[in-house]
């Protein structure tokens, strides 16, 4: 016990007795100091990280639900062989669904009550083993309201101690015989996959081009424990989001690209009436050729929907290329002159100059650019604009998911000695860190990643004359030569649509991707965010692992790991798997490697879980406990302030109450 001098109380007295309120009597900082100290001593919780959803919700579903394979483990681990593989298999899939899966048995099964039973000491016994890592407070609370009671009374009963046998077996007749077991046994499931994982990491770009960000945002939000860093991809619907219109032409755009205006319809209710009728008007005679729309399933559209689309896939692009062309004109500090293309087309012989080489375009239909002023918006656009962004204004949804977004987001996050971000530390040739004049003020490393923090939220919450810039700024995150989040020199969206030339539409990365493979600068990464080199990993998504053609995704000794698999369809081709994901337990850091995934339809009728494979990247040879992450070091000031109220009660300074 610290030995604390009178002075020393009494200079602390002011923040004692606030503390006192929470804890009034020797008895009670007592229990707690207790409590804490408990808690210290157990298994660390099951960290979960995943990234580069791409709207994918089904398959980002799925291993939500099967938690990378460590539900699988559990049944494995309990089981052994007291179970037959597809027994196993069963009842995994009742964990993931277990409304679904339910529905399927009792189809089938003819004794459903004997399957209840059965199936019921079973869960128990899975909710046993996953909650024996938490506290029984931290348990309850996790508990559903109605079950509470008898869970709490099932987990902590010993079924074969002699004398609570029957009262044990008594609970589970009851629930079968009030005829309660589906519901029990949901909420038990529930508590299986919550338990499962303690804390969710998202490292960005949930948002794009696949079909549901909107119900992953869902999901999220009521998801326990979860974090994300921003991807930008999602940096650009927080912009749209904001009230940045560049941001909000490219949203729409990449959404008419992968045709999927659905999240943006009908996940957010905006109307696009305005673009489709602004679309035909302008562009009915045009082919639109370039812009016909990447199509995953061909047969959910007919020729009509495909034609509209390409025009009001056209319409928005244009409008995107003159709001970036006047956002790089405000602000000759983003140093991006060279991507002012409007201006450089020769609009007689229809070509254009970019970096000095004269290109074709493929296309000569330009309605609404004027050559004299090519950036200029035409009335009509003007008002098509000011239409959709007050759409996107008022989207309650749209805006509640982005409130979210700011509220469990950031550029980076240390955690548990891992740093996690979603693409770069902009670095230069030599390694050094990249640095940017702001104010007068030069930022690099992690002050330039706050600074682009601050900013990004004065965007969506700022008030000041600084709001416009830094409304401006999340553009600039998206597509910007030195963002982190993009980590290339320049997106060259325009070159892809209007000149065959392919030369012409490569993207160079940041120096960065390639030093990141030398472990000496991965540890001068860490250095710079104050995290200790030795024992710390940085956790990296956005550029998809090539694992086709022999890419690991362990980097630098395995300072680094990049766990962008592809979830997104798009990708997979390239990366020849479907994902990566990482988990982080008491025991160790483990790398989920997912096959393909088909659908929950299948997932649920013919029990096709993802297929991964795991790898052990580090093992530790004593159990992680609490009191080893930053939960813990937070528990100890706890309990150190505790002890320090014991005292102040114990010397007199101050009165229980
Ligand atoms: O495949 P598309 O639609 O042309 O998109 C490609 C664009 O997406 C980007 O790769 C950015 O998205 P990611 O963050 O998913 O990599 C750009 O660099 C590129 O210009
Ligand atoms: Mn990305």
């Amino acid at each position: 016990m610290n030995n604390y001098s009178i002075d020393c109380l009494q200079k602390n007295s002011r923040y004692l007795k606030l503390l006192s309120k929470q804890y009034p009597s020797v008895a009670a900082a007592c229990t707690e100091i207790i409590n804490l100290e408990a808690i210290c001593n157990l298994p660390k919780g099951t960290e979960h990280f995943l990234t580069d959803i791409h709207g994918e919700y089904e398959a980002f579903t799925h291993v939500l639900r099967n938690a990378s394979g460590v539900i699988k483990r559990k049944i494995s681990d309990i089981f052994g062989n007291s179970l037959r593989e597809c027994e196993k298999k069963s009842l995994a899939t009742l964990i993931y669904y277990p409304e679904q899966k339910l529905d399927i048995v009792k189809k089938t099964e003819p004794d459903m009550n004997d399957w209840y039973k059965i199936t019921l000491y079973k869960l128990i016994e899975i909710c046993r083993n996953v909650s024996s890592k938490y506290t029984r407070s931290k348990v309850r609370k996790a508990l559903p309201k109605d079950f509470r009671y008898i869970i709490e009374e099932l987990l902590h009963e010993n079924e074969n101690g002699l004398n609570k046998q029957e009262y044990y077996n008594q609970i589970i007749d009851s629930i079968i015989n009030i005829d309660r077991a589906r519901e029990f046994i949901i909420a038990l499931c529930k508590l299986i996959q919550r338990l499962a994982i303690d804390n969710l990491h998202i490292l960005g770009d949930l948002y794009d081009r696949g079909p549901g960000a909107h119900i992953i945002m869902d999901e999220l939000i009521d998801y326990h424990s979860v974090d994300i860093q921003w991807g930008n991809h999602d940096i650009i619907w927080m912009g749209a989001g904001a009230g940045n219109k560049a941001c909000m032409a490219n949203v729409i755009r990449i959404s008419a690209r992968y045709a999927n205006l659905d999240t943006i319809e009908e996940g957010y209710g905006i109307n696009m009436l305005p673009l489709a009728t602004f679309a035909l008007e302008h562009y009915n005679d045009d082919p639109c050729s370039s812009f016909h729309p990447k199509i995953a399933n061909e047969s959910h559209y007919n020729d009509k929907d495909i034609k509209l689309l390409a025009k009001m896939h056209k319409a928005i692009s244009i409008l995107q290329f003159k709001l970036e062309g006047q956002t790089i004109k405000r602000h000759p500090e983003f140093k991006m002159n060279n991507r002012l293309l409007l201006d450089k087309i020769n609009f007689k012989n229809n070509t254009i100059i970019i970096e000095d080489k004269e290109y074709p375009l493929n296309d000569r239909d330009f309605p609404t650019i004027d050559p004299k002023s090519p950036y200029d918006l035409t009335s009509d656009e003007s008002d098509l604009l000011d239409k959709l962004t007050l759409s996107f204004k008022n989207s309650e949804k749209l805006q509640r998911h982005i409130r979210f977004l700011y509220s469990n987001g950031s550029m980076y996050l240390k955690y548990n000695s891992n740093l996690l971000y979603h693409g770069c530390i902009p670095m230069n040739e030599d390694g050094d860190f990249t640095e940017i004049c702001y104010q007068d003020n030069n930022f690099k490393g992690d002050e330039l990643l706050n600074l682009f923090d601050r900013l990004a939220r004065e965007a969506y919450f700022g008030k000041s004359e600084n709001k416009e810039f830094a409304l401006d700024v999340l553009w600039y995150l998206w597509c910007g030569p030195n963002s982190p989040l993009f980590g290339k020199d320049k997106m060259t969206t325009f070159e892809r649509y209007f000149i065959d030339d392919k030369s012409s539409h490569i993207e160079n990365k940041n120096p960065y991707f390639t030093l990141r493979n030398d472990e000496s600068m991965c540890k001068k990464v860490l250095s710079e965010f104050h995290l200790n080199p030795s024992e710390s990993h940085i956790i990296n998504g956005h550029v998809p692992v090539k694992t086709k053609n022999g890419e690991s995704p362990i980097k630098a000794n395995g300072k680094l790991l990049v766990i962008d698999g592809g979830f997104s369809k798009a990708y997979q081709p390239q990366t020849g798997i479907a994902g990566y994901t990482l988990i982080y337990n008491s025991l160790g850091l483990m790398l989920a490697s997912h096959e393909p995934f088909e659908s929950i339809q299948k997932a649920i009728s013919e029990e096709k879980d993802i297929l991964s494979t795991t790898i052990i990247l580090e093992k530790n040879f004593k159990r992680i406990r609490v009191s080893d992450t930053d939960k813990g070091k937070e528990l100890h000031d706890q309990i150190d302030d505790l002890k320090m109220l014991l005292a102040a009660y114990r010397k007199g300074v101050i009165k229980e109450k």
